[in-house]
């Protein structure tokens, strides 16, 4: 078992949870050629239905709707690289899109999470979250179709409905929020970064960026930003985690250091060394009403990725089923 000491995300290594105990070598399924498959998985994992509702036993009533899941998993994911990343300029609340680039790492990270369940996305109301999202669910073995939900008007979403429940099945809602968009970097946005840093001095930029309460001129810090963002969290996502659903959030660095500090219970200190790199997804489990940090998937074949729970590894073994 690797602990994950540090609180750095990043592409290098896929980290289990310092908390991730029991774990066990068993049989996860057999693939095709019908050799056994050895794969760690957390004896913790609790036996509950992730597995999708099209191969939910019926319970007589036809009713195939998810049972409450006693686990859900919860994938972060900031955007793939974006033009102004590039640029190494202040982005902020610009809404600028992925460079080819930021693309393929999308493509990358929707390979890395392609066996885990996905039944709603958030993303930020901006254009390089929503096509890191859309990229990454292009790769999902499961085939439902991402579908941005329109309710910003009555009409937008009446004349947005689905008149097919089959449909409607083989497909997943997009949400997307405001609320989830990048801090707003004020002065700084289409500055340099190097340039704003030898104006300003490395230190006072480091703070604006990394520290919890010093906002940058004219805009957010990252608790004002956790204001909007965490709450947004709370009130919004979490209830689909509550019910069963699994989620994936693609949002922005800082949106997304300010949910991490939250889930991680990360002090105003620690948050200052979290960094997230572009396109990498991050997996937790939420477990009665907790969440526990399981790491970055590194591959979809990955077996330490179904070392997580034995459901993700049931989920797993029910794609492969599919694709027979
Ligand atoms: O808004 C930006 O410039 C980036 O998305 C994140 O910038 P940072 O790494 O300086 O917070």
């Amino acid at each position: 078992i690797v602990s994950a000491q540090s609180h750095r995300w990043n592409s290098k290594n896929s980290r289990l949870d310092r908390r991730t105990a029991n774990v066990r070598l068993v049989s996860v399924g057999s693939c095709c050629s019908g050799n056994r498959k050895l794969g760690l998985v957390c004896a913790s994992g609790s036996q509950s239905s992730v597995i999708d509702p099209v191969h939910l036993p019926s319970n007589g009533k036809g009713d195939h709707s998810p049972k409450k899941s006693s686990e859900s998993s919860l994938i972060l994911i900031r955007h793939g690289e974006s033009m102004w990343n590039e640029k190494n300029l202040f982005t902020g609340c610009v809404d600028v899109p992925l460079t080819p680039k930021g693309v393929d790492e999308a493509i990358e990270a929707g390979k890395r999470i392609c066996n885990i369940p996905i039944d709603v996305i958030f993303t930020s109301a901006m254009i390089r979250s929503q096509m890191t999202a859309m990229l990454a669910m292009m790769q999902h073995r499961r085939k439902k179709v991402p579908i941005i939900t329109h309710k910003e008007s009555e009409q937008a979403q009446s004349w947005s409905k689905i008149y097919s429940e089959d449909t409607k099945e083989q497909s997943i809602p997009v949400i997307t929020a405001w609320q989830l968009n990048e801090r707003m970097y004020g002065e700084l946005q289409g500055l340099n970064k190097q340039e704003t840093a030898d104006r300003f001095g490395k230190e006072q930029v480091h703070e604006w960026r990394r520290s919890y309460d010093t906002p940058p001129p004219n805009g957010e810090s990252l608790e004002m930003c956790a204001d909007r963002a965490v709450s947004y969290f709370k009130d919004q996502v979490v209830p689909h985690l509550t019910a069963g659903k699994h989620v994936m959030v693609a949002a922005h660095a800082n949106s997304l250091r300010s949910i991490i500090m939250h889930l991680d219970k990360l002090t105003s200190q620690e948050v200052i060394s979290l960094e997230l790199s572009t396109g990498i997804p991050m997996l937790y489990i939420f477990k009665e009403g907790e969440f526990i940090r399981r790491g970055s998937p590194v591959g979809p074949s990955e077996a330490s990725v179904y070392a997580y729970t034995r459901n993700l590894a049931t989920y797993r073994d029910t794609l492969d089923s599919m694709v027979q």
